[in-house]
């Protein structure tokens, strides 16, 4: 079996991400029921150079954990610590700057696209070159003075993703941004943020596709029922060797 080892220069350095006893408990919406337990007890970390990839069936709290660590949503319990201090003790606009979230459906500024570039650069007072940015997401330089509002669902993602990456942050936080794009394009954005990656940047990418998975990780962590099922580099994760709820999740994919 081939070994996927696209990062092999890169060594990990200090953790950025780090999180524990995390726990999301939500209201009931049925009146005779118990509250709902979203996440349950999670922990985990990502390291400076690594790529993590979360996996799990729909619905099984992936978009929930991410959202917590750029503070889009507040756990019940638990801390997360980026860089080695409290998210909560850190002022949020900072705090978003480094750890950018990019959503399955983007919102988008009213206006242009290049409007829609500019939006974060300015408040940061950061210089940049919107049309090189947009080459580098494939999306033609020509969108420029184009209504953001006319994008298409793909092109949206990518502008989003162009948008979070001119404002230099640490840390990505990827809700399936390559949903609505093709194999082409999908090859781009792979490439684009492996190519981003240095030893003291991270990812932590949502994915359905446990082929990108393997294409893109260095570590794959696997939720179920908002529970950690498993911790695991990428390499022991597609091997025979990969504990049994990890074949079974694979082989429900594969159908
Ligand atoms: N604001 C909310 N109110 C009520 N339930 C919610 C809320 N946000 C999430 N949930 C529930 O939490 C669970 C986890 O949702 P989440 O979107 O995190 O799953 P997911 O693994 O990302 O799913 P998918 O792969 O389909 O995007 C689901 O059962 C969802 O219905």
């Amino acid at each position: 079996m081939s070994t996927p080892a696209p990062y092999r220069t890169i060594s990990f350095s200090r953790s950025l991400l780090q999180w524990s006893q995390l726990s999301l408990t939500l209201p009931s919406e049925q009146k005779n029921e118990n509250e709902r337990r979203i996440l349950q007890n999670l922990q985990g970390l990502v390291s400076g150079g690594e790529i993590v990839a979360l996996l799990g069936p729909s619905g099984s709290g992936k978009s929930t954990l991410l959202k917590m660590f750029n503070r889009l949503l507040e756990p019940t319990t638990g801390t997360i610590f980026y860089q080695g201090q409290k998210i909560e003790e850190m002022a949020v606009t900072e705090l978003r700057r480094q750890v950018a979230y990019i959503s399955q459906q983007p919102y988008l500024f009213p206006g242009t696209v290049a409007d829609n570039l500019a939006y974060g650069a300015d408040l940061w007072n950061l210089s940049y070159d919107g049309e090189k940015w947009l080459e580098k997401v494939n999306l033609s330089p020509t969108l420029l003075l184009q209504s953001g509002e006319n994008l298409s669902g793909g092109e949206r993602q990518r502008l989003a993703l162009a948008r979070s990456l001119l404002l230099e942050p640490t840390l990505l936080l990827l809700d399936e941004p390559t949903a609505a794009l093709d194999i082409h394009s999908t090859a781009i954005i792979e490439g684009l943020i492996k190519g981003w990656l240095h030893q003291d940047r991270a990812v932590l990418w949502v994915t359905h596709d446990p082929g990108q998975a393997k294409r893109v990780a260095h570590r794959i962590l696997l939720l179920a029922e908002g529970t950690l099922q498993c911790d695991l580099s990428t390499e022991v994760f597609f091997s025979p060797q990969a504990p049994e709820v990890v074949q079974s999740f694979l082989t429900v994919k594969e159908k």
